[in-house]
């Protein structure tokens, strides 16, 4: 693994890290079994736990998130979909066990559960906008998006928020890829041209040096060949507790 090599640019390039294949992190475990060698995406649906009809609810609601933001000038009729709705939500609320319970069967067996419901390209959560990362044989990872109108900031644009949360989260998948993890510390981020929406938006995230438990990492967003946004971040190592646990199980880590 390469260092940081300058006192006074902490985020000096120390050069790039080469993926660290067959560390028995258990996410890069089950990246790896979808993902093969080096460049395949992330399927959360082959993930441990996952339920067809749990992913097909969250497919449908989607569907109606995209459908309903900025419908109400069109004139649509409504009625019949809310009734259908107000049913659904009667059927499954109540055989949806309470938040705490749930949140601590998302971080059994290494927390695929909390992967697929994960705010950024979650399967099953129904806010999370559609990113898959893939890995790249130089250590880097990258994803494509086109977001609509529900992640809209200034008129037409992404909101700045969301850029910094797929941001954030690839970096922790550009961890994840070189077999590093941690938290994030300090993150900084620099907007340097409106982010369109309805165009496809092309992220990379890369881990630029690390020395004991500090991880330096960068990314990007270009839209039409242009920068859009540019952030950088140090994460530290840590050992989170797992919900409904103590403390990290040796050999479970998240
Ligand atoms: C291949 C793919 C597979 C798929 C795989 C799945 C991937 C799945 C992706 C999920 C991706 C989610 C990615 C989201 C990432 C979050 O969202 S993380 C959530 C947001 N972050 C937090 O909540 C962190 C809150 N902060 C903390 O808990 C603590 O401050 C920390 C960060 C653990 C550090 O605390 P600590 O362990 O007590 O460490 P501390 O001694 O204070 O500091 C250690 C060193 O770091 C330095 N440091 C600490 N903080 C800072 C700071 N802010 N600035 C500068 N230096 C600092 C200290 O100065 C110290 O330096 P030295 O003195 O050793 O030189």
């Amino acid at each position: 693994m390469s260092k940081d090599t300058s006192a006074e640019d902490p985020w000096h390039s120390g050069g790039k890290l080469h993926p660290v294949l067959g560390t028995r992190d258990p996410q890069l475990a089950d990246a790896q079994r979808v993902w093969g060698e080096d460049f395949e995406p992330v399927d959360l649906s082959e993930l441990e736990g996952a339920d067809p009809h749990l992913e097909d609810v969250g497919e449908q609601m989607r569907r109606l998130r995209d459908a309903l933001t900025g419908i109400a000038d069109s004139g649509a009729d409504l009625a019949e979909a809310a009734e259908l709705l107000r049913r659904a939500a009667d059927i499954v609320e109540p055989q949806s066990p309470d938040q705490a319970t749930r949140l601590a069967s998302q971080w059994r067996k290494g927390g695929p559960g909390a992967r697929r419901t994960n705010p950024v390209g979650g399967t099953e959560n129904v806010i999370a906008p559609p990113l898959r990362a893939f890995g790249h044989p130089d250590g880097s990872v990258s994803a494509r998006i086109t977001l609509g109108l529900p992640y809209q900031g200034p008129p037409g644009c992404v909101h700045g928020g969301m850029s910094a949360l797929m941001l954030d989260h690839l970096f922790g998948f550009a961890n994840h890829w070189v077999g590093l993890r941690g938290m994030t510390a300090h993150y900084e981020i620099d907007y340097r041209k409106p982010t369109p929406l309805l165009e496809p938006l092309d992220m990379k995230a890369w881990v630029e040096s690390h020395e004991g438990r500090k991880i330096w990492v960068r990314a990007t967003i270009e839209s039409g060949g242009e920068l859009r946004v540019e952030a950088r971040a140090l994460f530290i190592s840590a050992n989170v507790p797992l919900p409904g646990r103590d403390a990290t199980a040796p050999g479970e880590e998240r």
